[in-house]
């Protein structure tokens, strides 16, 4: 079973509530309809009635709970706890009552508030507008040091990774972080693969350089992660630096990182800064026509899930049912 099949099993044996903000976008009502149909999770959608209606172009809709956050019973106590969370940062009651009508602030509240156990939003809305309600209301979690953001790809007939199936991280989220940030980063996306995935994680640490080939502060940095990484987790299967076919590749490893337990077997793998971590996972899904399921978010402390503006229907199902299986977890 493909990596994608089994996190539906999971999120139908355990079915939990997810919102999802873009009621409006075909592509997420289409999403919508399917999860509900399939049992992988009941689904509020947000926005007015006759819209979503609209966008879902006969789709059936049963079963699926509408709230438009514009004109629902919520709204004041909503606004009330975003204005007692910003306060200290400026927030007026005026400013919080108008936030709360945006459906992604109200979405994230939902979730926060526990009436929603997850949210996918991002099929129309830039990554930055729908991770910074995430990050400000429902914040990192208690055992974690930041909030990161990673793609699940699934490449098809490949030898490489788990059966095809890697995590890319950052690829959404931290753009450019220090070596302390990306030794959290592929400490914390090795975890991620392990309870995801169910195997071994085997992380690279990505460069233009394998093992001092070449020289430059961007591989410093990646050095330096690789060090504290090891020192943090001093059991964990990670190696660096190294390039991405030296990570992959068992027969250029042998020749560029010889000894290396993690060199051609890499399954997890860690990008310098979001420059190349978004741009490789994009070459990778376009080209490879790799799934590609993301940005999903760790670190933080209830699930919130962002998606490509480029999506398909079938990947917010995918999306939809990650975040749900990471629900069960919290
Ligand atoms: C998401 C993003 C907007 C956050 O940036 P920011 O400048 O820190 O924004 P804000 O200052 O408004 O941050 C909101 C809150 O999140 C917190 N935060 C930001 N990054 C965080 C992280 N990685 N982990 C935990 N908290 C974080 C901030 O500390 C801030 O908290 P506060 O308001 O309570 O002080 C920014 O990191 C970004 O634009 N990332 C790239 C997104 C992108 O374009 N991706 C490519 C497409 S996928
Ligand atoms: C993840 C990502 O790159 O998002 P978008 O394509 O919407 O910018």
């Amino acid at each position: 079973m493909n990596f994608i099949d089994q996190m539906i099993e999971k999120a139908i044996a355990d079915k939990k509530t997810i919102v999802l903000p873009e009621g409006t976008d075909p592509r997420v009502v289409t999403a919508a309809a399917e999860v509900v149909k399939r049992k992988i999770a009941n689904v509020i959608l947000l926005g007015k009635e006759e819209e979503i209606r609209k966008a879902a172009d006969g789709a059936d809709l049963s079963g699926i709970k509408i709230i438009d956050p514009e004109n629902t019973d919520l709204h004041d106590d909503y606004s009330n706890t975003f204005y007692e969370m910003r306060k200290a940062k400026g927030m007026t009651p005026e400013k919080a009552s108008e936030t709360m009508k945006d459906a992604t602030y109200f979405g994230v509240m939902l979730v926060k508030k526990g009436v929603a156990d997850g949210m996918v939003s991002g099929a129309c809305h830039s990554t930055a507008n729908t991770l910074r309600p995430a990050l400000q209301i429902i914040r990192t979690a208690p055992d974690a040091k930041m909030v990161s953001a990673f793609f699940l790809i699934n490449v098809p007939n490949c030898e490489y990774g788990e059966n095809g199936t890697f995590i890319f991280a950052d690829s959404g989220l931290n753009i450019n972080p220090s070596a302390d940030e990306l030794s959290e980063i592929a400490i914390a996306s090795a975890k991620t693969f392990r309870s995801l995935v169910g195997a071994e994680p085997k992380v690279a640490m990505l460069s233009f350089s394998t093992k001092g080939s070449g020289k430059d502060a961007l591989v410093d940095k990646v050095v330096e992660a690789t060090k504290l990484a090891k020192e943090k987790a001093p059991d964990l299967l990670l190696d660096g630096e190294l390039q991405a076919d030296a990570a992959l590749v068992p027969a250029v490893a042998a020749s560029k990182a010889p000894g290396s337990k993690v060199a051609g077997h890499a399954n997890v793998l860690i990008f310098p800064d979001l420059n190349v971590g978004n741009i490789g996972y994009k070459l990778v899904e376009r080209l490879a026509k790799a799934e590609a399921y993301g940005p999903i978010l760790q670190g933080i402390a209830k699930p919130v899930n962002d998606l490509s503006r480029g999506c398909k229907a079938e990947d917010i199902v995918g999306v939809v049912a990650i975040t749900a299986v990471q629900a069960q977890c919290k």
